[in-house]
């Protein structure tokens, strides 16, 4: 089930990826896929444990290949004036504007917002008011260009997040790298980056469609940091529970990171 003769790219979730059901699928609820265990309840604590403080805060915040979802910039939006989500595929960019435009029959993240707003103590509908009014742009982007967002330079954000997107977008070690520089180059001097992941993954799967991922171990991420200058100051690993009865992936571990770009 793991061999793939191609790497699905960018180009290949444009024409296969079904936004709807991944959402479906992934994030119907705050437990997740029923195969994956805690792997979602433990994103969303990690990024309540690093938002909900304040301490990190600013204007912009940039979530990098967002797929058709919002819940990485739950726990950050109230600490940061603008958010601008983003996505390779066309179709995930669609669901979050209609989501935004509370268009008939866009996505229900009613669920989720209401288990982070339990975490943190806020009301779901202030919660979901402000992420509205602060995700100014959804754009789309591409990890693997120098700037992912050309044509259009974004100015440098405070915060850059990233969730599952670069282990699915680049196809070697090499190309990861380079997709690291670029969103690296996207945050100030002593800029936050926050990175979910997934490690020694090769394959998941949104109903039947299977997506190939870049197996990846911690040192090649550590190593990939350290040699673009950022200092880690979290690294939390959640070692996959009965990995043998996962029909949807085939990851060992799920990470969540916290580094930051040296000042100037
Ligand atoms: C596994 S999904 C992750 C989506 C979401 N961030 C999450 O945490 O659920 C991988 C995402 O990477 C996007 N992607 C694939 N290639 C890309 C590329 N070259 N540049 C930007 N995004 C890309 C896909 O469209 C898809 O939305």
């Amino acid at each position: 089930m793991s061999e793939f003769t191609v790497f699905t790219e960018g180009e290949f979730y444009e024409g296969h990826f079904d936004s709807r059901a991944y959402v479906k699928n992934f994030y119907s609820c705050p437990s997740g896929h029923a195969d994956e265990r805690n792997f979602l309840t433990f994103i969303l604590r990690c990024l309540s444990r690093v938002f909900s403080a304040g301490e990190h805060k600013g204007k912009l915040l940039i979530d990098v290949g967002s797929g058709p979802s919002i819940h990485s910039v739950l726990s950050a939006c109230d600490h940061y004036d603008e958010i601008v989500l983003s996505d390779f595929a066309s179709s995930n960019c669609r669901e979050i504007e209609k989501w935004l435009k509370n268009q008939e029959g866009s996505l229900d993240w009613k669920p989720l917002l209401q288990y982070v707003c339990e975490l943190e103590g806020k009301s779901p509908s202030e919660l979901e008011a402000t992420l509205k009014q602060r995700i100014k742009k959804v754009l789309n982007c591409d990890v693997r260009l120098e700037n992912p967002f050309c044509p259009h330079t974004l100015e440098p954000a405070d915060c850059v997040i990233t969730s599952l997107c670069l282990e699915a977008a680049c196809k070697d070690i090499q190309i990861y790298c380079r997709a690291l520089r670029g969103l690296t180059k996207l945050l100030r001097p002593g800029g936050l980056l926050v990175m979910i992941g997934v490690l020694g993954e090769s394959f998941y799967k949104v109903d039947n469609q299977l997506f190939s991922c870049l197996r990846l171990s911690q040192d090649n991420i550590k190593e990939a940091l350290s040699d673009l200058g950022l200092s880690i100051h979290e690294f939390t690993i959640l070692p996959a529970e009965d990995r043998e009865n996962n029909s949807v992936s085939d990851f060992e571990a799920v990470f969540h990171l916290v580094a930051k770009k040296p000042s100037e």
